[in-house]
């Protein structure tokens, strides 16, 4: 089965992922992140380059990205592209990535694309009010993306937030279930998995 998890940026996708991974079992569960398939800045339509939007559809190669989706769910292994933050390069490098009874895709997009949510067998959206994400993505981004607090502001005003109301929330209404910033993450975590592992017994 293929699961996937949208949400705003910070709003906790990998947080769950990694979570239900740990839940379900490593052995079971391969999770993939939507970051991974990051078009190079090179090859960015000129409008999004120019105005550094990394934030709308176009930034992202999802025809590589469902064609692994489907290799993986065959049984077979991918080669999953490994994405520079802090450069906005792919890098020549790839990650092997093999196939697992369960997929989980993650990513703030991946509600916008029909033939990826044609993959989903279940679509969870992480519902986290906008001040929360923003004062997580400072401390990521500031942290562990090489950004300054200054370009991280500037970003989140020009492209972050606009792309986010354009494109993101509207794709909530895709989800089968939307888990709200103050569920109780330990009863998610604990209902999805046991859900998840009885279909891949
Ligand atoms: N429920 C939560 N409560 C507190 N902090 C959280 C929660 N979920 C995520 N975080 C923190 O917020 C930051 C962003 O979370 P992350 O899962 O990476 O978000 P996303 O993948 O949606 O961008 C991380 O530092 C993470 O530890
Ligand atoms: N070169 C890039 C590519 C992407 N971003 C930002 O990443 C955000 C999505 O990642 P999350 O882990 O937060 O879901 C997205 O909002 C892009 O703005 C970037 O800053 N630089």
């Amino acid at each position: 089965m293929i699961i996937g998890i949208a949400g705003g940026s910070g709003s906790g996708k990998t947080t769950l992922a990694t979570r239900l991974r740990d839940a379900v079992g490593a052995e079971r569960l391969v999770a993939l992140q939507q970051d991974s398939y990051y078009r190079d800045i090179d090859t960015l339509p000129e409008a999004l380059r120019a105005s550094g939007n990394f934030d709308h559809p176009d930034c992202i190669d999802f025809p590589l990205l469902v064609q692994q989706l489907e290799a993986l769910r065959a049984g077979h292994s991918v080669p999953v592209p490994q994405y520079d933050f802090a450069t906005h390069h792919r890098l020549p490098t790839t990650t092997e990535q093999r196939a697992h009874p369960v997929i989980l895709v993650e990513g703030i997009l991946i509600f916008t694309h029909p033939a990826l949510r044609e993959l989903l067998d279940l679509k969870i959206f992480v519902d986290t009010d906008d001040d929360i994400r923003l004062l997580r993505r400072i401390r990521r981004d500031t942290r562990e993306r090489g950004r300054s607090l200054e370009s991280v502001l500037d970003q989140y005003a020009a492209t972050v937030r606009p792309m986010h109301q354009q494109f993101v929330a509207p794709s909530q209404k895709f989800a089968d279930l939307i888990i709200p910033e103050k569920a109780n993450f330990d009863l998610v975590v604990e209902l999805l998995s046991h859900k998840i592992r009885s279909l891949v017994a």
